[in-house]
């Protein structure tokens, strides 16, 4: 029997699934791969072997009330057709939110498990999902060791100034600090690019993680030196369903003077604002470029004007930008939205080939301008199934 693994990433408007055969040393290739998109809005789920067999594509009608766990039951209903034949050695997850304490990947057991539920209420639209998948795994198949990977770990490393909150150090000190998030994508991305660009990796460069969750990361030579989530995913950029970055007064305002609590004011920025919200249409981009209304437009900017800023801010972070790299649903898919935010930085030295861009094509930056511009798709599955490997030392068969 080959030896197999299994990467499941629990995201907050998707669940997607890989399955790897390892080599002899190790090395994760891919073998299967799926995923359920639109959960919450139009799920779909796609999914198939490399080999062409196993393959499905399922909609479901009225299906916007599905919950992720209803939806990761149908997910492991196929994928357990297609592990016959395989001895899976480990499952790994990614687990958005990794606190203080996990600055690598960490081998789950009650403990761990105990710690990062601490750490649910920072996370609500992500953390229990990753959490019920690694339970539903653990009863699927119980002496197969599972490791959590996590979405804060890439940013350990940054300056202090970028952490921290102007708030009393005390708090800091406590855990009160911006960790940020993305981060297997934005460790996929570093790899790829040193790959595809060695020479704009070992430079300044902004990723732009534009998916139903947004984000932006500054990597100088491959590594975190800013970015814009914090405390929890729901700062920095408008979103599919939150809000990004906001006045704290408004907070206050809103439990004071507009009889919200505590579980409104969590649903109002996670669930009901970002481009929902403004749109009062649709968190799916694809959604809103169908539409004619006003707002749906007005929603589409605001995302593109956010986006623009926050690069140009990030650059401040670098001492300057040599390239901007768009990856995830929006980023890897969208050329409207792509080109929306290239335009706000011209002033930078960004321009764009319209056709390179509209074929969403690697480099998509025109030929005189300063500023590189690419596209590379993210996948977080692989990177969860390299960081599964070395957790679980399997190099060796
Ligand atoms: N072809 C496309 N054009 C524009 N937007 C797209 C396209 N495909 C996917 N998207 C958008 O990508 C977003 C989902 O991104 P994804 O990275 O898969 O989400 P998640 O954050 O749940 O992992 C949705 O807003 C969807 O509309
Ligand atoms: C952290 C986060 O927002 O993730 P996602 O984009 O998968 O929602
Ligand atoms: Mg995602």
């Amino acid at each position: 029997m080959t030896r197999g693994l299994v990467s499941l990433n629990a995201g907050s408007s998707s669940i997607k699934f890989g399955l790897y055969r390892l080599d002899p040393d190790g090395r994760p290739r891919h073998a299967a791969g799926g995923k359920i998109e639109g959960i919450g809005t139009a799920p779909h789920l796609a999914a198939k072997a490399d080999d062409g067999s196993l393959a499905v594509d399922r909609r479901w009608t009225d299906g916007a009330g599905l919950s992720h766990e209803e939806l990761l039951a149908e997910l492991i209903d196929w994928a357990v057709d297609h592990l016959k034949g395989h001895e899976v050695v480990g499952i790994g997850h990614r687990v958005v939110h990794g606190g203080r304490q996990f600055a690598a990947p960490v081998r789950i057991d009650e403990d761990v498990l105990t710690k990062l539920e601490s750490l649910s209420a920072l996370a609500p639209l992500h953390q229990p999902h990753n959490l019920a998948a690694i339970r539903a795994m653990a009863k699927l198949a119980p002496d197969v060791p599972q490791v959590a990977t996590f979405d804060t770990a890439f940013h350990r490393g940054r300056a202090d100034e970028t952490k921290r909150f102007a708030l009393p150090r005390a708090m800091y000190d406590r855990g009160i600090r911006r960790y940020g998030f993305h981060g297997l994508s934005y460790a996929w991305i570093a790899r790829e690019l040193a790959r595809v660009a060695p020479t704009l990796a070992a430079g300044r460069v902004v990723v732009a993680h534009l998916g139903n969750g947004a984000s932006l990361c500054a990597m100088h030579g491959g590594k975190s030196v800013d970015t814009t989530m914090g405390f929890t995913a729901l700062d920095g950029l408008v979103m599919g369903t939150r809000c990004g970055t906001l006045d704290a007064g408004l907070v206050l305002h809103l439990i004071r003077h507009e009889g919200m609590d505590p579980a409104d004011v969590e649903t109002l920025f996670y669930q009901r604002s970002g481009l929902l919200g403004v749109s009062g249409i649709s968190s799916d981009m694809r959604t809103l470029h169908e539409s004619d209304a006003p707002a749906a437009q007005e929603a589409i900017t605001l995302f593109t004007a956010r986006a623009a800023r926050e690069i140009a801010a990030l650059a401040t972070s670098m001492g300057g930008l040599d390239g901007v790299v768009f990856t995830a649903g929006i980023g890897e898919n969208d050329p409207v939205i792509r080109a929306m935010i290239a335009k706000r930085l011209e002033f930078i030295g960004l321009a764009i080939d319209e056709t390179a861009n509209a074929a969403n094509a690697r480099d998509i930056h025109a030929s005189g301008s300063r500023v590189a511009a690419m596209v590379i798709p993210t996948d977080e599955e692989r990177m969860i199934a390299f960081d599964t490997v070395t957790c679980l030392d399997l190099h060796e068969a």
